[in-house]
């Protein structure tokens, strides 16, 4: 039915391709490429050998255009998955408008230099691309991706008006390493060390890092785990539900991490490895916090023996007909099936599925439209029903139990 270009061979390409690979019928070729070849090539001789089809793969700088767009010319595709890095957003949009190719993401931009991500940038190519004929569908992972579903699901089917949304983010897993990230290390470290904001009442309100004195935390009694600290952090997903869930008065990101996480990163931090310019060592430049990823584990290979559970889902509250109630839709992702189904852990897993979901509802053209759209604009409905169909299934329950009031 259509054909799927994927950039980028890490923890979560493994997992598109794959999910794509079992679906023959949606995607008749698939091309996975990425900077190492190497790893494309892994990922695609086990998609032979578990799935018997061939996948084509090749060589990218995603970072460059031109690369982008000679690949994108000799391959073909009717949508392009990127799983590279956000640093990438940009110039693979650029390739997709040049080509007239569908497009679609799990995290938005950020430049290197300044670890700040923002829609502006990515928003700012809608009448390029309406004009063009072709979709974008940004931060189509699980948050964002399906929290903006849960999110559209719950204003078009349970709620007359929402007035809170708390999105809940729990890895209650534990792969055995005293200090690793489940997604690329850098980025995941850009991301939890920046201040905190959450919105209320219109406006953005600021509070510490996760990390420093002041943050904000309270203990969450997760379906299924039990008991974790989950501690307020920015997440992207809030830019664009407050500006299409309409009649919002709160929004709130909430993550779990463990102690012995949090100590690791403040001596990171506070020893300097976090920072992100460049440091003369005898003469060579080096980024600390690139250097560091270098002496992590890499994501995509946590997956072995990772045993316990993620929870990610959101608490509504909002009104029905005059009724005012509170609800939570959630997933639960085992780490060990998902390394059973696709060698991967449970973060790559709840990532590359969506993203498979998006793109399979792009190419039959149940998910249509020209300009670039986050996935809250989008029909929940069609997404909601493949969730249970390809590995994570939701949950709807009346909510009960308390959340900080501030
Ligand atoms: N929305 C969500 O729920 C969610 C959750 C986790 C991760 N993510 C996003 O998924 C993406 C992939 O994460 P991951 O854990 O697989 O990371 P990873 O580091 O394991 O994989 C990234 C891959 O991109 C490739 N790459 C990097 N720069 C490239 C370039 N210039 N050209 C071509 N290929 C390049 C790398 O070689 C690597 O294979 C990241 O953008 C991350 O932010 C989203
Ligand atoms: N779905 C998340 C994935 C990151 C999970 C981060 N939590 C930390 C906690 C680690 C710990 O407490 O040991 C993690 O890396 O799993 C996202 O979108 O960002």
């Amino acid at each position: 039915m259509g054909k799927v270009l994927i950039i980028g061979a890490g923890g979560v390409g493994n997992v598109v391709a794959k999910k794509c690979a079992m679906l023959p019928d949606v995607f008749e070729e698939i091309c996975l490429a990425s900077r190492t070849k190497e790893k494309c090539d892994k990922i695609a001789s086990d998609i032979k050998n578990q799935y018997g089809i061939d996948i084509k793969t090749a060589e990218v700088d995603a970072d460059k255009t031109e690369e982008v767009v000679a690949l994108i010319k000799d391959f073909n595709p009717d949508i392009v998955v990127n799983v590279a890095l956000p640093y990438q957003d940009l110039t693979i949009m650029d390739a997709c408008l040049e080509t007239g190719v569908h497009y679609l993401d799990t995290a938005n931009y950020e430049p290197k230099d300044n670890p700040k991500f923002e829609y502006k940038w990515q928003w700012a190519y809608h009448d390029r691309y309406k004009d063009a004929g072709i979709m974008a569908v940004l931060g189509c992972g699980f948050d964002p991706g399906v929290t903006n579903v849960f999110c559209a699901y719950a204003a078009k089917h349970l709620y007359d008006t929402i007035k809170t949304i708390d999105i809940l983010d729990c890895n209650a897993g534990d792969h055995g390493h005293p200090f690793a990230t489940n997604f690329n290390p850098e980025i995941n470290i850009r991301e939890v060390t920046q201040v905190v904001r959450h919105w209320k009442n219109g406006k953005w309100v600021e509070t510490p890092p996760i990390i420093e004195e002041g943050s904000v935390h309270f203990t969450f009694n997760y379906p299924e785990v039990g008991p974790r600290e989950s501690y307020l952090l920015y997440h992207e997903e809030m830019e664009s539900l407050v500006k299409h869930i309409k009649g919002l008065e709160r929004i709130r990101f909430w993550m779990t991490f463990s102690d012995q996480y949090l100590t690791h990163l403040k001596v990171l931090k506070n020893v300097g490895m976090t920072r992100i310019d460049e440091v003369d060592y005898e003469g060579c430049k080096v980024v600390p916090l690139k250097f560091l990823k270098k002496l992590l584990p890499d994501p995509a290979e946590l997956g072995t023996n990772y045993k316990g559970k993620t929870v990610i889902g959101c608490i509504f509250d909002g009104e029905k007909d005059g009724k005012r109630f509170k609800k939570y839709i959630y997933n639960v992702c085992d780490h060990a099936e998902a390394y059973k189904e696709v060698q991967a852990q449970a973060v790559s897993y709840t990532t590359g599925v969506p993203a498979m979901i998006g793109a399979m509802l792009v190419i039959k053209g149940v998910w249509s439209g020209k300009g670039v759209f986050n996935v809250e604009q989008l029909d929940p409905d069609p997404f909601m029903d493949a969730l249970n169909k390809y590995g994570l299934p939701w949950k709807i329950e009346d909510f009960e139990g308390e959340l900080p009031e501030f």
